[in-house]
């Protein structure tokens, strides 16, 4: 039996198909794999059981991905999973940055007058706010999501101009030609009426939304943040609100601070909140975890090479390992010793990590313990036919 730990709830459609194998629980305390949205790792302390962790959704700033590389386990990711259920509410907040909606509605509230019509049309003119059509969407990053909201943007009537030094084939592939490529995000900045941010979490994007940034910035700019709070500096975001040369900003990611200023729309970080969204993740998430846990197979990790190889033998022998000289001599030197042929062997690197699959249909109890052995070698693992 594996034993699965959900560190979120994670929908049950998703956690279905795990099977007879599997336990799920949140109170595991020497699982195989965990399963974990928003929930921040940092400060948990894996057990040595620990292989492989899933995040059911994009985002893997809540992982401590480097010390997971360190200690042989796996992160998974879901790409492109929860992609429309943000570009929607994206789409939405874009709207609510330009129309007074939010605050229409929340003056509506407060009319007391008996002639509830006519204290409408006498208040309704404080509340008007700019048409999106014929204006310039700056889109910052250009996966899943960054595409999706820039071709929404442009059957919306906008125009766009995009930046991402690193976009991947797939992504370039669906982005509309009718997008503008970008060659700095200083272009993008200058030229956008709305910004939309779509970029993970990292030294390289903390607080690139700044004051420096800020002022290349059209003045009465709408920014929306539906990424991750560390890309904007929030103090300089309030000042530059205070001075209007922010007309708006409207994020997913808000604090304490950002909530009760004025021209703020903090939703609460429901951009992946839907049951359309959930279920993709948490299939996703649970499909990548059964094909590494049952047959050693990786994709969709974010610290590990993709290797997906079909079973044809009775035992797997699954290594991780630094991506160092000579190790398949020290590999192919164990199996030898131990009298074990190999049937199929396949090795990817990725930076300074890389993997292993040795298929053989003999087994020597102890082939692991002799890998592991040898300096370089960090985890090593038997699958056996019995479990596929
Ligand atoms: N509000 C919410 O509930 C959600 C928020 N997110 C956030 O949105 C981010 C993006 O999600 P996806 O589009 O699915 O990820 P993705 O990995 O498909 O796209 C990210 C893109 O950013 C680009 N990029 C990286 N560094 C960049 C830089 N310095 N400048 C410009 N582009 C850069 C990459 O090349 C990539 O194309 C996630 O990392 C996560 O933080 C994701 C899903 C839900
Ligand atoms: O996928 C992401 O990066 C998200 O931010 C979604 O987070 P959630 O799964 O809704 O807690």
């Amino acid at each position: 039996m594996y034993k699965i730990k959900t560190m979120n709830k994670i929908s049950n459609e998703g956690l279905k198909l795990f099977g007879d194998l599997y336990e799920v629980d949140d109170k595991f305390e020497d699982e195989d794999a965990i399963i974990v949205r928003s929930a921040k790792l940092h400060d948990y302390d894996p057990p040595h059981n620990l292989k492989a962790i899933a995040r059911a959704g994009a985002g893997v700033n809540n992982i401590p991905v480097d010390a997971c590389s360190d200690k042989g386990i796996v992160v998974f990711n879901t790409p492109g999973a929860n992609a429309n259920a943000v570009k929607e509410l994206v789409l939405c907040g874009l709207f609510l940055s330009s129309r007074k909606v939010v605050e229409g509605i929340e003056w509506a509230k407060t009319i007391e007058d008996d002639d509830f019509g006519k204290a409408v049309e006498a208040g309704k003119k404080q509340f008007v706010g700019p048409e999106i059509d014929g204006k310039t969407l700056g889109v910052i990053g250009l996966g899943a999501i960054g595409v999706a909201v820039a071709n929404a943007a442009i059957k919306l009537g906008m125009h766009v101009v995009g930046y991402d030094p690193y976009i991947s084939v797939k992504a370039a592939w669906g982005l509309s030609k009718w997008v503008k490529h970008a060659t700095t995000p200083e272009e993008v900045y200058r030229e956008a009426d709305y910004l939309t941010i779509h970029v993970p979490a990292n030294e390289e994007t903390k607080n690139m939304i700044n004051k420096k940034t800020i002022a290349l910035m059209k003045r009465d700019v709408r920014i929306l943040n539906f990424a991750r709070d560390a890309l904007v500096n929030t103090e300089d975001m309030i000042t530059a609100l205070k001075k209007e040369q922010v007309a708006k900003y409207v994020t997913d990611f808000g604090n304490k601070d950002l909530v009760n200023t004025p021209n703020v729309i903090v939703m609460p970080h429901l951009g992946a909140s839907t049951p359309e969204s959930e279920e993709n993740c948490a299939r996703m998430a649970v499909t990548e975890l059964k094909d590494f846990l049952e047959n050693g197979n990786i994709q969709n990790s974010v610290n590990m090479p993709t290797v997906v190889e079909a079973r044809a033998t009775n035992y797997r022998v699954c290594i991780i390992h630094k991506n160092i000289p000579n190790m398949l001599a020290v590999f192919a030197n164990a199996f030898a010793k131990k009298g074990m042929n190999i049937e199929n062997m396949v090795n990817k690197a990725r930076g300074d990590i890389a993997y292993t699959i040795i298929d053989t249909n003999d087994l020597s109890e102890d082939i692991t313990k002799v890998i592991e052995k040898h300096d370089g070698v960090i985890r090593a693992r038997v699958i056996a036919k019995a479990v596929f």
